[in-house]
């Protein structure tokens, strides 16, 4: 409800914003860098830092590279990372069995950033994408991605995910029933307080490009991921498949990408009242960096404007690539 408001002159809006100190008082979202989770991408070998040209400032790292990372970003004050495997070309198959290998990078990771940081929370991605040879986040039946054997794979691959240690799982695969057939199987191995983070509301979105050349699933993926993912003009849908995922055993809900969907993001919020995140994707990092390089955008106050915009959207945490550069501008707090 708003408040009636005296006429001008009694009200001039401009006298809230007419000091810094005055603008700090009346400020109505914050940021903290302990609403961000860092997205991290792992490769093999060691002592491996390997940029990744289209997201500038972005580097695969391999097992001990992320473990080192990690404490850096624990003691910048980051709470959480995400977790990407570059799976090497050999290990991926069509039967995507190194999904679920306890020995696969992600799990290597979970176990080495648990080692050096036990306090850092570790999120794990389910999806099939970085281990086929498809590309698809599912397995292809006669061109087609099928639901139901997915599902039994990516129970498979959230249950050795848990075992390494993992303390988020985030299904963003966007098949149906995966988060029930998840929390159950992870309810009956007594893994009662795992996570699932579920990418609810994941759009097929052309911003994911720089991120699947990062897990080298670009040069694979043949058509598109539209029989599954969102489409970009549907908003009552994302709403639908929240209330499913919450039903289902979600603790928390994603919207993915991030800025393009703020209307999403809201909405989400309003109607669940559900932890809420969103995800600001490769693509929305790679076009503010690039600009930002050409000296056409002001780097970090693109990023700081950008970030504030998911707060300010009901957001209670965003995944970011940004996360490092934002707890080394603004400090912890
Ligand atoms: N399951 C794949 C996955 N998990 C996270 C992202 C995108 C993240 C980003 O762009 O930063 C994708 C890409 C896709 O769906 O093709």
């Amino acid at each position: 409800m708003l408040p009636t408001q005296a006429a001008f002159p009694a009200t001039r809006l401009r006298r809230t914003r007419s000091s810094a100190a005055i603008r700090d008082l009346v400020q109505e979202n914050r940021l903290s860098v302990k609403d961000m989770i860092w997205p991290v991408f792992v490769t093999e070998g060691s002592g491996v830092e390997d940029p990744v040209p289209s997201m500038p400032g972005v580097v695969r790292r391999s097992v001990d590279k992320v473990a080192e990372a990690a404490s850096e970003a624990y003691d910048l004050g980051i709470p959480a990372i995400c977790l990407f495997p570059y799976t090497p070309m050999d290990k991926r198959s069509s039967d995507c069995a190194e999904a679920w290998n306890p020995e696969n990078l992600s799990n290597r990771a979970t176990r080495a950033i648990k080692a050096a940081v036990p306090d850092m929370l570790v999120m794990t991605d389910i999806a099939l994408d970085p281990y086929s040879d498809t590309g698809q986040d599912g397995f292809v039946v006669d061109g087609k991605v099928v639901n139901d054997p997915t599902v039994e794979a990516l129970v498979k691959q959230a249950l050795s995910q848990a075992e390494a240690g993992a303390d988020i799982i985030g299904p963003s695969d966007m098949m149906d029933n995966r988060i029930g057939a998840i929390r159950k199987a992870l309810e009956a191995q007594d893994h009662h307080n795992v996570m699932l983070l579920s990418y609810s509301a994941k759009y097929a979105s052309a911003f994911y490009g720089p991120f699947r050349d990062a897990v080298g699933a670009a040069g694979a993926l043949k058509g598109d991921k539209k029989t599954y993912q969102m489409n970009p003009a549907n908003g009552d849908e994302a709403l639908r498949l929240v209330a499913r995922d919450l039903a289902e055993g979600a603790d928390m809900v994603m919207v993915k990408p991030g800025m393009p969907y703020l209307d999403i993001c809201r909405r989400v919020k309003d109607r669940f009242g559900v932890p809420t995140f969103a995800y600001q994707v490769s693509g929305e990092y790679a076009m503010l960096q690039a600009a930002a390089q050409n000296g056409w955008l002001d780097g970090d106050a693109v990023m700081l404007e950008s970030l504030m915009a998911f707060k300010r959207a009901g957001c209670d945490g965003v995944l970011t690539y940004f996360a490092p550069a934002f707890a080394r501008l603004a400090g912890p707090d």
